[in-house]
């Protein structure tokens, strides 16, 4: 990685100079200027990106005392050890809008599980993109036209075909699952996908995707869509994390359920415990979308520098 060094703003008040230097002493002082304003203000790194070329900073950041904010899922769901060594920092380290955007997933699990009261099931709805797809295709439109819409509200990953392989919601679950303590990787968790690997990355770019492979998959979804209906059910991209195993994958649903009544990009997610045994704990709400993720990236910030104003 190159690090790029900016002088002129100590002491000169001429903010309109930079120069850009590659040599390790440059990056050492690049280092030793991020750790002193991280152990001294609580400087935040927000990774907004979709990548996992981060998680080797952001070890770095967190190693430094520095404050990590995450809307990115990749880094916490690579190896168990990097999800260890990072969420290890736990007053350091806020990731809430990896799971349900701006809804408050992560702190209620955690919260829970830090009054000693074990999670025994998490079940819901958790893609915001499928949400919405699934809905839309109730009312008959196709996938193909419901898709690229979604994109446009903000709703999907920079691919689209992350939400629609089922690994973004895989992702979450293994947020999910590692937090409530169980050491698994993605190879864990059974995962559906709506398409066939001949429309995969490796096989075309995301825009020939979302210009002729996605119309190949109208024909097949809109019969289990039919199919569902007849029997008085709709189609949920359903999230299953229980203490012998992690599913997520298509359901049919009865249309007057929890799962059955969301519309629209929604998130529902029912929390089990010994005290929210046979009344879970739900949350629900808009699940995706820039505004909601931003707020939650947002309000994760704050209570991270919360933190730091007390500790002065
Ligand atoms: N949209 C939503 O509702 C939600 C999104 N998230 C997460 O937020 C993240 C961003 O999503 P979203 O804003 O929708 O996607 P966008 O495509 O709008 O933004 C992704 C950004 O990341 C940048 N980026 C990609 N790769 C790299 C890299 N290697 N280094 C630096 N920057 C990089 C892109 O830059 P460039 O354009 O130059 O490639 C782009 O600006 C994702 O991880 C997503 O899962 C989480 C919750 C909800
Ligand atoms: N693409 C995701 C965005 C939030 O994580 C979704 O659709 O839920």
């Amino acid at each position: 990685m190159q690090w790029n060094l900016m002088y002129d703003w100590i002491g000169c008040g001429n903010l309109g100079h930079c120069q850009v230097f590659n040599k390790p002493e440059a990056m050492g002082k690049v280092i030793d200027a991020a750790t002193m304003l991280g152990r001294t203000t609580g400087l935040v790194i927000v990774d907004c990106s979709a990548t996992y070329d981060t998680v080797g900073v952001l070890k770095d950041a967190v190693n430094h005392g520095c404050c990590v904010v995450l809307a990115n899922k990749k880094p916490l769901t690579c190896a168990y050890e990097d999800f260890k060594k990072l969420t290890s920092h736990f007053r350091q380290i806020r990731f809430e809008s990896t799971v349900g955007a701006g809804l408050p997933v992560i702190a209620s699990v955690t919260r829970i599980i830090a009054s000693g009261d074990p999670v025994s099931r998490i079940v819901g709805s958790l893609s915001g993109t499928l949400g919405y797809v699934m809905s839309e295709l109730e009312d008959g439109k196709k996938i193909s036209e419901v898709v690229k819409t979604a994109k446009a509200l903000g709703y999907t990953e920079p691919d689209p075909r992350d939400d629609l392989s089922g690994m973004d919601v895989a992702r979450k679950a293994l947020i999910l699952a590692r937090l409530l303590g169980q050491q698994i990787s993605m190879e864990n968790i059974n995962v559906e996908s709506l398409y066939p690997s001949e429309l995969g990355p490796e096989v075309m770019s995301t825009t020939d995707f979302l210009e002729s492979g996605l119309a190949k998959l109208d024909e097949t979804i809109e019969e289990r869509v039919k199919a569902a209906s007849l029997r008085g059910n709709v189609l949920r991209y359903v999230c299953v994390i229980g203490s012998t195993g992690c599913q997520v994958g298509l359901q049919e649903v009865p249309k007057d359920s929890a799962l059955g009544r969301l519309r629209g990009s929604d998130n529902v997610v029912e929390i089990y415990s010994r005290c929210y045994e046979s009344s879970p704990l739900v949350i629900q709400g808009a699940g995706a979308g820039n505004d909601t993720t931003a707020a939650g990236v947002l309000a994760d910030i704050i209570d991270l520098q919360d933190l730091f104003q007390t500790r002065a």
